[in-house]
């Protein structure tokens, strides 16, 4: 389960995001819109620990924000697959040792990798491409060997951000469809998007980010309007169970 309890967040000395509550379950897509430069990377930066908040807590895969030490970031990474808008592959390995390198870092056992690698590529419908180059491929399918890259950790979450801001709107689609996929399979998936109109036809858990606060919505339940989500809503706190009535934008 991942968790924001009471958070602010700060870069320099900007405040970014204020009293963001957030619980995410496992199994659970989530998408995170805002326009840009609302705080959607500073968001998925708590989560991974780049940032730590200023108020609150942040749990994620066993760890808090308030407890992790330094040293224990790197081992929350693992059991995360970041995927960023500019996909971010080695240009000069193949598909295959794209995904490889990141479990010899780890000192996997060769004959696994093979086996990691070759299900995640299976996994994005990209299995006959192992031995190409990257740019060889087009950006619809470097993201997906970028998706497969996050997914061979077999990570407990998928953070996206802004997957499709490179990618044409078919592409675009093809991508969260993806995404879909493998959140069907039990793996949360987080997507940070710009793209309100992308995240509304695909109906799940939608976060907005809007003046520093995060609101919530499910798509086919708009007449609730975005409401800030509260302290109660998150299991495990102190106020849980208590009411948390949509609030009329
Ligand atoms: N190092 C920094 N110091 C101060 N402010 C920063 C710093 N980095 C980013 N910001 C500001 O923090 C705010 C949130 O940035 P963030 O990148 O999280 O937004 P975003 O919603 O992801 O935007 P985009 O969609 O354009 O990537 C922005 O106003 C940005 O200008």
């Amino acid at each position: 389960m991942i968790s924001f309890v009471n958070v602010d967040l700060e870069l320099g000395n900007k405040t970014v995001l204020k009293d963001v509550n957030l619980s995410i379950q496992p199994g659970q897509l989530v998408y995170i819109v805002g326009k840009s430069g609302s705080g959607k990377t500073t968001l998925l930066k708590a989560l991974y620990m780049e940032i730590k908040p200023v108020r609150g807590e942040v749990s994620i895969g066993g760890y808090s924000s308030s407890t992790i030490k330094r040293r224990q970031i790197p081992l929350l990474r693992r059991k995360l697959g970041v995927v960023f808008q500019d996909f971010r592959l080695l240009e000069d390995r193949t598909v295959y040792d794209n995904l490889a390198f990141v479990l010899m870092v780890t000192n996997t056992r060769q004959s696994l990798i093979r086996d990691r690698v070759m299900h995640a590529l299976e996994q994005v419908g990209l299995a006959h491409t192992a031995k190409q180059m990257p740019l060889n491929l087009s950006g619809g399918e470097q993201q997906r060997v970028a998706i497969a890259r996050a997914l061979v950790r077999e990570p407990i979450a998928i953070l996206a951000d802004e997957p499709t801001g490179n990618l044409d709107p078919d592409t675009s689609l093809e991508i969260l469809e993806y995404l879909k996929k493998i959140n069907e399979t039990g793996i949360m998936v987080i997507v940070a998007t710009h793209d309100y109109e992308l995240a509304r036809n695909h109906p799940s858990t939608t976060m907005l980010i809007q003046g520093q606060q995060l609101c919530e919505t499910t798509f086919g339940d708009c007449s609730a309007g975005y409401r800030p989500v509260k302290p109660s809503c998150i299991p495990g706190t102190s106020a849980e169970g208590k009411s948390n009535a949509p609030e009329r934008l």
